[in-house]
């Protein structure tokens, strides 16, 4: 049986949907299902618009586990914290593997990397290698001057618009998904291979966001095998190659560059594709790491620690505009936390309390997160029932595991966990935030693009009022 976690959501650690095997025995029982269709299934049934409010809204009708078939591909949804306790922990070596896709397993350089790789030895021990080499608590150390330098750029570039727009009142309107977008991607590039910028570096981001879409496309072979000529007639293969060969080339520059590293500096050889190599050399695991391991690997790191950290500060941002008096009440715990500082540094994240317990309930929004079981008034906004609380997000709570859990669960938590933070913090703490004029609270949507983030659909606009606090105090 194959399994896949479609939503890598920072956002609504909501519905696992498990795929089943495409050659189940027909005559197992499945759990109850909306009527489908022959052939097509439940395909035409499914409103991607806002799909986590609609398997919800579901299961509400069919229960906690609920049975899709996609075309020919049989598919399990969970909703509720104590089914996906059944699935991610006494069932997890059943579950926790993935289904072979065709976006993802030519992306993947044929599943050479971790995320999207089924579950065999070969992810057993890469996984192994990533945990012991690539996420270590050393490791993410290592990052952090990277991290808290490119959120000060951030700040810094919003406060230079501030300058240079004509307003006389201190204050811009601000994009909050390029900027948070920009950022996360930045903090990533850099870890992965050690720079970020260049003409070939805004060339790689139109690439990234090319990739993921190619990703999530819809292949007519994987829901329909006999119909997989239809991907050739209507240019879907000839798209995913083209964006395969070209982020390739890109990867294997960057390799050869850092195989060439004559003119680096020693103290400068550490950033991912450095340390892939000289495991490479060492040949000290089981499997012998090619070229292409390690440009599958670097792929993983920005397909999943890109968008999850950038997504989570959005909808932070988003709940906190619709909700004032938690606003007020983070910012000033921010401000208190740190005084005339000028910025949040990472040894301030642990002071955050409030702030915590607001990012951890936007990934507590949808299904599981909403289980009236477990929460109390599950749908609303109210940071404080996680303070003083024991909850974690580490995966040992089934009702809130934003990380996912059991033996797929994130190696990246901890990097991801305080990007986010430390990007959230700081914008709360350099400015004041508003809505644009004429908008009201209730006029910012929360509705969301399917993918393998769940973003929020519509850019967040917001006024940065400069608080006046020097940044480079
Ligand atoms: C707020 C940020 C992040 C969130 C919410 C998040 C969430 C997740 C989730 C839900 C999964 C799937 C777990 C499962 O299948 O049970 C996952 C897997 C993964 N994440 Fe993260 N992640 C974040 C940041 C990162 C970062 C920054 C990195 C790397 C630098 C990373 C690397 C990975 C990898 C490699 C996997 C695949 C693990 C495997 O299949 O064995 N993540 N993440």
């Amino acid at each position: 049986m194959a399994s896949f976690l479609i939503i890598i959501s920072s956002v609504l650690p909501l519905f696992l949907i498990f795929i089943l095997s495409k050659f189940r025995n027909p005559r197992s029982k499945l759990p109850p299902a909306p009527r489908g269709l022959p052939i097509i299934g439940n395909l035409h049934q499914l409103d991607t618009s806002n799909l986590p409010d609609h398997l919800w809204q579901l299961s509400k009708r069919y229960g906690p586990l609920m049975s899709l078939r996609l075309g020919s591909v049989q598919t399990l949804v969970v909703s509720s914290a104590r089914m996906a306790k059944e699935v991610l922990k006494t069932n997890d070596a059943i579950f926790c593997s993935r289904p072979v896709l065709t976006g993802q397993k030519k992306i993947t350089y044929g599943y050479k990397g971790l995320i999207l790789t089924p579950y065999n030895d070969y992810w057993r021990e890469m996984r192994k290698i990533c945990t012991l080499h690539l996420f270590t608590s050393r490791r993410v150390l290592s990052f952090r001057g990277d991290r808290e330098e490119e959120v000060m750029l951030m700040i810094n570039k919003i406060k230079s618009q501030i300058v240079t727009s004509s307003s006389s009142s201190s204050q811009v309107v601000v994009n909050l998904n390029e900027s948070v977008m920009t950022v996360t991607s930045m903090i990533i590039c850099r870890m992965a291979f050690g720079k970020r910028d260049g003409p070939e570096m805004s060339r790689f981001h139109g690439l990234l966001l090319e990739c993921q879409a190619v990703l999530v496309h819809f292949y007519f072979r994987d829901y329909f095998p006999l119909m997989g000529w239809i991907d050739h007639l209507n240019g879907s293969m000839a798209r995913l190659e083209k964006n395969f060969k070209d982020m390739d080339a890109f990867y294997q520059q960057l390799v050869d560059e850092h195989l060439n590293s004559e003119n680096r500096p020693k103290n400068m050889q550490h950033d991912i594709i450095d340390i892939l190599l000289q495991l490479k050399n060492d040949n000290s695991f089981s499997l012998d790491l090619t070229f292409d391991h390690i440009k599958a690997i670097v792929m993983d790191i920005f397909l999943a620690g890109t968008e999850t950290s950038a997504s989570v500060v959005v909808w932070a941002m988003t709940l906190l505009i619709k909700n004032p008096k938690a606003l007020k009440r983070v910012q000033e715990e921010v401000r208190n936390a740190v005084g005339n500082k000028g910025k949040i540094d990472e040894d301030d994240l642990p002071k955050l309390d409030y702030l915590k317990a607001k990012t951890l309930v936007y990934v507590n929004s949808w299904a599981i997160g909403r289980d009236p079981e477990y929460w109390e008034k599950p749908e609303e906004f109210e940071p404080e029932r996680f303070l003083g609380s024991s909850y974690d997000y580490k995966g040992t709570e089934f009702e809130f595991i934003p990380f996912g859990s059991g033996r797929r669960g994130c190696p990246g938590m901890s990097i991801g966990a305080t990007t986010m933070e430390l990007i959230l913090s700081n914008l709360l703490y350099a400015f004041d935030w508003k809505l644009p004029d004429g908008m009201k609270g209730e006029d910012v949507d929360t509705m969301t693009t399917p993918g393998l983030v769940l973003h929020k659909k519509n850019v967040l606009y917001l006024v940065a009022v400069d608080n006046k606090i020097d940044p480079n105090n």
